[in-house]
């Protein structure tokens, strides 16, 4: 065994009580000597744990032993070396830096974890719990859809949390898309992420714990399509906490968004919004204090692409504008009783400015605060309100218009980032909600809160401890239970039935009297007193009521919280709203009735009915997906930068239940996966390895509990032999159930790696296949190509050998017409020369004429030729008298000087035939490029030029050029 498992085994001996205890502390009753004791309990401590490497656990469940301290130990190490997240098990825990660590969610970052073959391989980090939901849903693993619960106080982080999960699914879930239309999924992705400033402007506020407080709780649906992209989102968002439009707690903010108008404004705006600079509003204090979030145009930006336009902004800015003035409305009390308050002077022009800014009559605006309608019958009555009443319709209007404009503005934003319900098919959900909270003073809102923490738990601890602990009894495993606070009796009290505080709550609302604070304690107490989850101090003279939470006792008062269920809303007001000339006012209030506020003006559903019903709702979605769970952890209440108090902590980690967590993860088995489908994931193994050794995988497809088991038996026989054959080495990793098979996670690990070979190596072989197969195909294609480029190339060849074979002989035939007929001229011209040299050798020689004809070749005088023709036919006949005479340059001279040709250099050729026996030719030397005109011609290339050198030789090419 090595010096690890030494450890761990000691670690849990120690735990189990060997040790002395499991809280850290070693059994000191024993000892007769504390400080001996306490020594070897450090001994013991220093041995099971190596201090100087507690930052390198990457788990909580590594640590040994598993307590309280040591997980504070281990975290504290890993927050000092700025390592921020850490598993828990099945849980992650992620503490906040308070400051910007840009690297840790940098683009490089999410694309590592996305592109890892094991992201859990990498450290811990808030993209590995995001990665492992996106490849559930791409393995279509049941269930199917996915939940991620972010949890913590607040200022723990859950909303950035929140909005890095976003960012993660808006750029993995985008960038995949690579055939998609790109335009949609960016403007989806973006509208996604627009939807978060818009929210947090009018949903966040600077409060004492956290700059940045969410004021409301939301569930966002990231809706994903086949191929696991981001198509679009839905937001559910419960319980806003409107009071704090007009009651901000003492050295708190209101909601952002009126921080940043007045800051943020143009002077156009001032004035439109009639808010002066330097102008006091009531409603907004420490209006001095600055804050990151203060950022108007941010939000304007966001408005914008969500694709409100910028009349409805407008409209919205105004209806803000008039909330801040009705927070300078006062009112002063009446001289008599029966007359209704007056508004103060001072106020007045408040008044008028917020009627203005709400369109609505300033008159009617003053006495639906002033006065009370009341219904007798079919009668109305009118009765004067105190001056309490009017600054409490006052504030009413004031939230009931904020509440209605966040529902309206959060619909807007469904229906901007909504797919519609046949483009996608699976989701991932992410829940931020309000953390535990426990003031000085509590009331409706902190109950509904810590209630719906209360179901979280519940659901957690039913996720992962309840089943986990049942599953193994009903399966036949052996396993020591860790013992978990269960808080079903805690719900009980708050929710259950028939009576519980809401219930009570419910029934005092409904009455038709002024609630009495004391009254409801006592009823109260008569119902609820066998309840061990609820206690009263007996000394205290405010009425109010103890609830023991998982987290903690919180003391709720009484006075006030019937009348916060109840919730109601004047009808006056409603009706004055519905008049109003404010389109968005006028379609808010008259278009439906809201699920609280009638147009009577009455509340239909109490405040908690109304959050237990969303709640349960939530609770069903939650219950059919696969959740991951976050736990953000606050590690000083200051907000200070890298400032790590162990009492804040310690106490987070026990109210989310970590240490239990982290206890069961560590020794049990957090894989349950059923026969069925153990076999459909894993047979490919067994049969893989069976193909391998040519033998037989038993791929019976029965009911049958035992041949699944011996199925399962073979695919874990083939993942790692020696576990069928070590017992109790194979009883650590895994266990065959009565219908599931359970396993550790290194066993998943190891099946997985296995499954993904072989089906990477399958993946090949197709891919070899399929390449085979393609080149034969392109192959084939190619030679059909080549044949068929052979065939046209042939027949265009031929075409075009033919048709200039027939030009050919069309030119030829013209060339050798039109040589015929210079021939024929010349002939009859050399006839009419002829007849003339005849004549004058008859004149000079009567001998001649006598004879009538002249042989030449018996001439034995040399003659002197003047014609051409004639002088030309001597200088070519070889046996006449000329030739014989005249040799080379002497007879071309002659023959030149017969022509009538210049002699000068150059300007003709003569040439003499093979034997030297007389001239061949006679050739005028080009002189320049002869130029052919053609008129357009049916025949083809009758408009080419002949080439210079041409046919048209010798004397032709004379008579050619003389023809020109
Ligand atoms: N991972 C982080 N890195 C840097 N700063 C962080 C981180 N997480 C939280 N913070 C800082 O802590 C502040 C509080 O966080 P956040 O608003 O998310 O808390 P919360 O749990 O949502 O609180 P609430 O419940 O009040 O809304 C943030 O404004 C931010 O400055």
């Amino acid at each position: 065994m090595n010096s690890a498992e030494d450890r761990r085994n000691i670690g849990a001996g120690y735990r189990n009580g060997r040790g002395g205890a499991a809280t850290g502390s070693v059994n000191k009753d024993c000892s007769p000597h504390p400080s001996l004791s306490d020594s070897l309990e450090g001994e013991i401590r220093a041995f099971l744990t190596d201090e100087d490497e507690l930052h390198t656990y990457d788990d909580l469940t590594k640590v040994n032993p598993v307590t309280p301290t040591t997980v504070l130990k281990c975290l504290q190490a890993r927050y000092r070396v700025k390592v921020f997240y850490t598993h828990a098990g099945c849980t992650l825990v992620a503490l906040n830096p308070f400051q910007p660590i840009p690297h840790l969610y940098s683009l490089d970052v999410m694309k590592q974890y996305h592109c890892a073959p094991q992201p859990q391989e990498f450290k811990p980090h808030i993209f590995i719990v995001a990665e492992e939901a996106y490849r559930n849903v791409q393995g279509q693993l049941q269930p199917v859809n996915q939940s991620l619960v972010v949890s913590g106080e607040s200022g723990a982080g859950k909303t950035w949390t929140s909005r890095c999960l976003m960012k993660y699914y808006a750029t993995v879930a985008a960038s995949s898309s690579v055939v998609k239309s790109q335009d949609t999924v960016e403007k989806i992705e973006r509208r996604v992420l627009d939807s978060n400033p818009i929210m947090e402007a009018f949903g966040n506020a600077c409060t004492l714990r956290n700059n940045n407080s969410s004021r409301f709780g939301k569930y966002i649906q990231l809706q994903l399509d086949r191929c696991q992209l981001l198509v679009g989102a839905s937001v559910q968002t419960y319980l806003l906490e409107k009071t704090r439009v007009a009651d901000q707690p003492t050295n708190e903010r209101n909601f952002h968004v009126f921080y940043q108008m007045m800051k943020g404004a143009t002077d156009e705006q001032r004035k439109e919004w009639k808010m002066p600079l330097g102008q006091h509003f009531v409603w907004l204090p420490k209006a001095e204090k600055t804050i990151e979030e203060d950022c108007f145009l941010d939000t304007v930006e966001a408005l914008d692409h969500l694709g409100i336009n910028e009349e409805r902004q407008r409209q919205i800015f105004r209806i803000l504008a008039g909330l801040l003035q009705l927070g300078n409305v006062y009112f002063s009390p009446p001289m008599n009783e029966s007359q209704p308050c007056d508004v103060e002077e001072h106020s007045k022009v408040f008044l008028q400015r917020a009627a203005e800014l709400l369109c609505v009559p300033a008159e009617e605006l003053q006495q639906c605060f002033r006065v009370r309608t009341l219904q007798a019958g079919k009668q109305s009555v009118l009765k004067p309100c105190s001056q309490a009443d009017c600054g409490m319709r006052r504030d009413c209007l004031a939230k009931v218009i904020y509440a209605q404009l966040f529902e309206w503005l959060v619909t807007f934003i469904n229906n901007s980032i909504c797919a519609d319900k046949s483009t996608w098919c699976n989701f991932i959900g992410v829940l931020d909600v309000y953390g535990f909270e426990c003031f000085h003073i509590n009331n409706l809102e902190q109950l509904c809160i810590n209630y719906a923490n209360e179901k979280l738990q519940q659901h957690f601890v039913a996720h992962y401890l309840r089943a986990q602990q049942e599953e193994y009894v009903s399966e036949g495993l052996q396993w020591s239970f860790v013992k978990y606070q269960d808080n079903q009796s805690c719900l009980d009290l708050i929710e259950g039935s028939p009576v519980s505080v809401f219930s009570l709550l419910n029934e005092a609302s409904r009455l038709n009297r002024a609630s009495d604070a004391n009254t409801f304690r006592a009823r109260l107490e008569k119902e609820l007193r066998e309840n061990i989850n609820i206690s009263w101090d007996k000394f205290s003279m405010v009425p109010h009521f103890t609830v023991a939470h998982y987290a903690g006792k919180v003391d709720y008062h009484i006075e006030g919280m019937v009348e916060k269920n109840k919730d109601p809303v004047p009808p006056e007001l409603i009706s004055l709203l519905e008049k109003s000339e404010n389109s968005l006012l006028h379609q808010i209030f008259s278009e439906k009735e809201t699920d609280n506020v009638t147009s009577k003006g009455l509340s239909k559903v109490t405040v908690v009915s109304k959050f237990k019903n969303s709640l349960e709702s939530l609770m069903k979605i939650l219950h059919t997906t696969t959740p991951h769970y976050t736990r953000c952890i606050k590690p000083n209440p200051d907000c200070k930068p890298l400032t790590f108090k162990k009492e804040e902590v310690i106490m987070q980690l026990e109210a989310c239940g970590i240490v239990e967590t982290i206890h069961i993860s560590a020794a049990g088995f957090p894989i349950r996966i059923p026969f069925r489908s153990f076999i459909q994931r894993y047979r490919l193994i067994a049969k893989h390895s069976r193909l391998k050794s040519q033998s037989h995988f038993s791929d019976l497809e029965a009911d049958s509990s035992d041949i699944h088991q011996q199925q399962v038996e073979q695919v874990l026989e083939v993942v790692s032999p020696s576990l069928c054959v070590d017992c109790e080495k194979r009883s650590l990793w895994v266990h065959c159930g009565k219908t599931k098979v359970f396993l550790t996670q290194s066993m998943l690990d190891l099946l997985e790696d296995q499954r993904k070979k072989i089906l990477s190596q399958c993946a090949f072989t197709i891919q070899c296949c399929w390449l085979r197969y393609q080149r034969r195909i392109r192959h084939a294609r190619w030679n059909s190509a080549t044949l068929i480029q052979a065939v046209v190339r042939s027949w265009l060849v031929r075409r075009q050998v033919h048709r200039w074979h027939r030009a050919a002989t069309v030119i030829q035939n013209t060339w050798r017409r039109w040589r015929d007929l210079l021939k024929s001229l010349a002939e009859a011209e050399l006839d009419d020369a002829e007849d003339f040299a005849e004549e004058e050798v008859l004149a000079l020689n009567p001998a001649i004429s006598e004879v009538g004809s002249v042989q030449l070749s018996t001439i034995q005088e040399p003659v002197t030729v003047r014609g051409w023709p004639m002088g030309l036919a001597l200088a070519s006949a070889p046996s006449i008298t000329v030739s014989l005479t005249a040799t080379g340059f002497q007879k071309m001279m002659s023959l030149m000087a017969s022509l009538n040709l210049p002699a000068r250099r150059g300007e003709y050729k003569a040439e003499t035939n093979q034997y030297t026996q007389g001239i061949a030719s006679i050739r005028a030397q080009p002189k320049g490029s002869v130029k052919l005109h053609f008129r357009r011609s049916p025949l083809l290339y009758a408009d080419r030029k002949p080439e210079l050198k041409t046919d048209v030789t010798g004397f032709n090419e004379i008579l050619l050029e003389k023809t020109e």
